[in-house]
């Protein structure tokens, strides 16, 4: 799928989650799985959107030792999901190792999930990197630091906030996948995002894919408010 727009399907009640799908039925979209949910639903919740027709990310930004993640993606992999993801922060041996995992768990004929890497997360803001973290650098190069890692790792793309695209593709090439959360029209709410940008930006900087959730989710009209920012989102204005 080219330049998706990817929902967020941070919902765990049941009804409001089902009306929502209901919305969908008559297209195929992207639909990110987080923690939320898939801790509550595990793999029927997969089964279910692949069944309606959604392309999946399963977003459970995997950070553990090697061996661990390895084996976790092993067994994820049979999810047949289109995008997949870990921190970068574990490190290469981590990254190679879940890039195995999937590889290995995969069914016959069936292709690898692409693995994207966590660089620095959207609610990470450059006070709190260095504060808390105590990462001394500025946040952009942090984040380009650890895309390159992940290619160096073999993986296909990275999550990031859009701020940090043009410099992602200049170190990584134009190929390699940037996955951008952080996402809100000039009116929305920030909540506790720190690296925003607006659809239309997120295009300018060249993001391939936006991740959006609770503009949409949290809306009164869900559907129209996905048409109104894919359409920003797609046609750049
Ligand atoms: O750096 C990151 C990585 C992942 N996310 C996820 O994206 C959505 C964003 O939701 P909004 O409601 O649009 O803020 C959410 O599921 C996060 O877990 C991210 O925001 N930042």
């Amino acid at each position: 799928m080219q330049r998706p727009l990817i929902v967020a399907l941070d919902v765990h009640q049941k009804e409001v989650r089902d009306r929502l799908l209901e919305t969908f039925k008559h297209d195929s979209i992207y639909m990110k799985v987080g923690m939320e949910l898939y801790y509550q639903e595990g793999p029927r919740i997969i089964e279910q959107l692949k069944k309606d027709g959604h392309h999946v990310f399963l977003d459970l930004k995997l950070h553990d030792i090697p061996n661990t993640v390895g084996r976790a993606m092993k067994v994820l992999s049979s999810l047949e999901v289109d995008l997949i993801n870990v921190h970068a922060a574990g490190g290469r041996k981590m990254m190679e190792a879940a890039l195995e995992g999937l590889e290995a768990g995969k069914p016959a004929n069936a292709p690898r999930p692409k693995l994207i890497a966590v660089t620095q997360l959207t609610s990470t803001d450059q006070e709190m990197l260095t504060d808390e973290l105590l990462i001394k650098e500025e946040i952009a190069h942090v984040v380009s630091t650890y895309a390159a890692l992940a290619k160096k790792s073999g993986l296909d793309g990275v999550v990031s906030s859009a701020l940090e695209v043009p410099l992602i593709h200049e170190v990584c090439g134009e190929d390699f996948l940037t996955v951008t959360p952080g996402i809100r029209r000039l009116s929305d709410a920030k909540g506790d995002q720190k690296r925003i940008v607006t659809p239309m930006k997120a295009k300018e900087l060249g993001s391939w894919g936006i991740v959006v959730g609770r503009s949409i989710t949290e809306s009164i009209d869900p559907y129209q408010t996905y048409l109104e920012m894919k359409k920003e989102w797609e046609e750049g204005k």
